[in-house]
C-alpha cells in the first residue's frame, strides 16, 4: 500500500487502531509515535524500537504494522493483553540518553497504564530501568530487579514447542530423534533451540553469517555447519527459521524440500498469502510465526500481569503445542492456510472478547 499520502486517521481507520499518541520534547531530542492497535482483551503490550527512520512516515507505517501485529500475537497466546508498539526516532548511538528515555517514561505514563513498554530493536533493560523510574507502565526488566530478564530462552522453548506438533502433525509423532533439522541464525533463541533438539537426539544443522558463532555453537553441541545459502537445498525434514524474515519467498520455495517449516523469526513469509498457499501445494507444513515465536511474549506479559513466576511462562508457553495442532488440523479442515487460521482464532477471541463489552 503506498502509504505517502494517506493521513493518520485514514491509517489506523484501515489498520484498526484506537489511538495514535505523538510525543515530543525539545530538550532531549524525543520525537516518538506510540500505536494503540487494540485494548478488547487487555492493555496494549509491546516493546519499544528506537531506530533512524528516514522519515515520519517510515516511522508511523512501522509502529502501526508493529502495533497490529502484537495484537494477534496476544490474541492467539491467550493473554489477556492487546497489542500496541512505540517508535522513538533517531540513531540510538547518537541520541539516546537517560533524559530521553525518562521523558519518554514520562510519556508512557501519561497513558494510564492503556500501553505498557518494554524492550525492542535497540533497547536494553537498562533502557527499561530509565523509563521505569517515571512510570510503572513498563515490563522486561532485569532480574535482578525482580523482572523477568531475557525472554530468548522462553521463545526457544514455544519454537520449539510449536515445531513438536508441526511434526506431530505431518509425521504423525512429535518425536524429533534422528529428524534432520536446519537451524538458521545461532543467535539468543536459535542457540537454545539448538539444545533442546540435541536434547532429543535430532540431527541438526546450523547456519549464521558469523563465523565464530557457529564454531562455538557446533563445538558445544556436536551439530553441523552448513552455509548460508546451502541450507535451502539441505536434504531436511525440518527447516527453522531463527534470524529474518521473508525467507519463505519465490526463490527458496522452489528449492525447500523439507516436510516442516517451524521457527522464531518474525514474518518468515515474504508474501503470507501467495507463499502460504504455495506451502500447501508443496505438502510443507507450516507452524505460523507470530503463534510460536510468542514465548517471549508470554515471559514480558505475565511478568507484567504478575507475580512472576518462571515455572508458570513456561507452562503457559507449552501450550502453543495444543495450539499450534489445532490451528493446523482446523487448516486442514478449511482448506485455508495455517497462518490464516492462525489470524481467525486470533480474531475470534478478541470479537468475542468485544461482545461481552457490548461493543459489537
Ligand atoms: N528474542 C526473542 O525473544 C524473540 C521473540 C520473538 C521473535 N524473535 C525473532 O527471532 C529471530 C531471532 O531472534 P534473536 O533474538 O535470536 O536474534 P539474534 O540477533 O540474537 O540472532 C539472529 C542470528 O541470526 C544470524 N543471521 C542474520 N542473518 C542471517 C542469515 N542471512 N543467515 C543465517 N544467519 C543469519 C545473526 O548473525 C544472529 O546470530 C528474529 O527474527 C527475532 O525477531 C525473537
Amino acid at each position: 500500500m503506498n502509504t505517502e499520502n494517506i493521513s493518520v486517521f485514514e491509517l489506523a481507520g484501515e489498520m484498526g487502531h484506537e489511538q495514535v499518541v505523538y510525543c515530543h520534547d525539545e530538550y532531549t531530542g524525543l520525537k516518538a509515535i506510540i500505536g494503540i492497535h487494540n485494548t478488547s482483551l487487555g492493555p496494549a503490550l509491546g516493546g519499544t524500537r528506537m531506530w533512524h527512520y528516514a522519515t515520519e512516515q517510515e516511522a508511523l507505517n512501522d509502529v502501526l504494522r508493529l502495533s497490529r501485529g502484537m495484537t494477534f500475537k496476544a490474541a492467539i497466546s491467550g493473554l489477556n493483553l492487546g497489542g500496541g508498539k512505540a517508535v522513538i526516532i533517531g540513531d540510538a548511538k547518537a541520541l539516546k540518553s537517560e533524559a530521553l528515555l525518562r521523558r519518554f517514561g514520562k510519556f508512557v505514563d501519561s497513558l494510564s497504564g492503556k500501553y505498557i513498554t518494554a524492550e525492542d530493536v535497540n533497547m536494553t533493560t537498562k533502557d527499561m530501568e530509565y523509563i521505569s523510574m517515571e512510570t510503572s507502565h513498563v515490563t522486561g526488566l532485569s532480574e535482578s530487579l525482580g523482572g523477568g530478564g531475557d525472554p530468548s530462552p522462553v521463545t526457544a522453548y514455544g519454537s520449539y514447542m510449536g515445531m513438536k506438533a508441526a511434526a506431530k502433525f505431518a509425521f504423525g509423532n512429535d518425536d524429533l530423534k534422528d529428524k534432520k533439522i536446519a537451524v538458521q541464525g545461532v543467535g539468543n533463541v536459535g542457540t537454545h533451540l539448538v539444545e533442546y533438539l540435541v536434547k532429543e537426539n535430532a540431527k541438526v544443522y546450523i547456519t549464521d553469517i558469523y563465523d565464530d558463532k557457529l564454531q562455538k555453537v557446533a563445538l558445544q553441541y556436536g551439530v553441523d555447519v552448513v552455509g548460508m545459502d546451502e541450507v535451502y537445498d539441505l536434504d531436511m525434514d525440518i527447516y527453522a527459521p531463527c534470524a529474518l524474515g521473508a525467507t519463505i519467498n519465490d526463490d527458496t520455495l522452489s528449492r525447500l524440500k523439507c516436510s516442516v517449516i517451524a521457527g522464531a523469526a518474525n514474518n518468515q513469509l515474504a508474501d503470507e498469502n501467495k507463499h502460504g498457499l504455495k506451502l500447501i501445494e508443496k505438502g510443507i507444513t507450516y507452524a505460523p510465526d507470530f503463534l510460536i515465536n510468542a514465548g517471549g511474549l508470554i515471559n514480558v506479559g505475565m511478568d507484567y500481569l504478575g507475580p512472576y513466576n518462571r515455572d508458570r511462562v513456561f507452562e503457559h508457553t507449552q501450550g502453543i503445542y495444543d495450539t499450534c495442532l489445532d490451528i493446523l488440523k482446523d487448516a486442514q479442515t478449511r482448506n485455508i492456510t495455517a497462518q490464516e487460521a492462525a489470524m481467525d482464532a486470533a480474531i475470534k477471541r478478541i470479537n468475542d472478547a468485544k461482545e461481552r463489552q457490548g461493543r459489537m
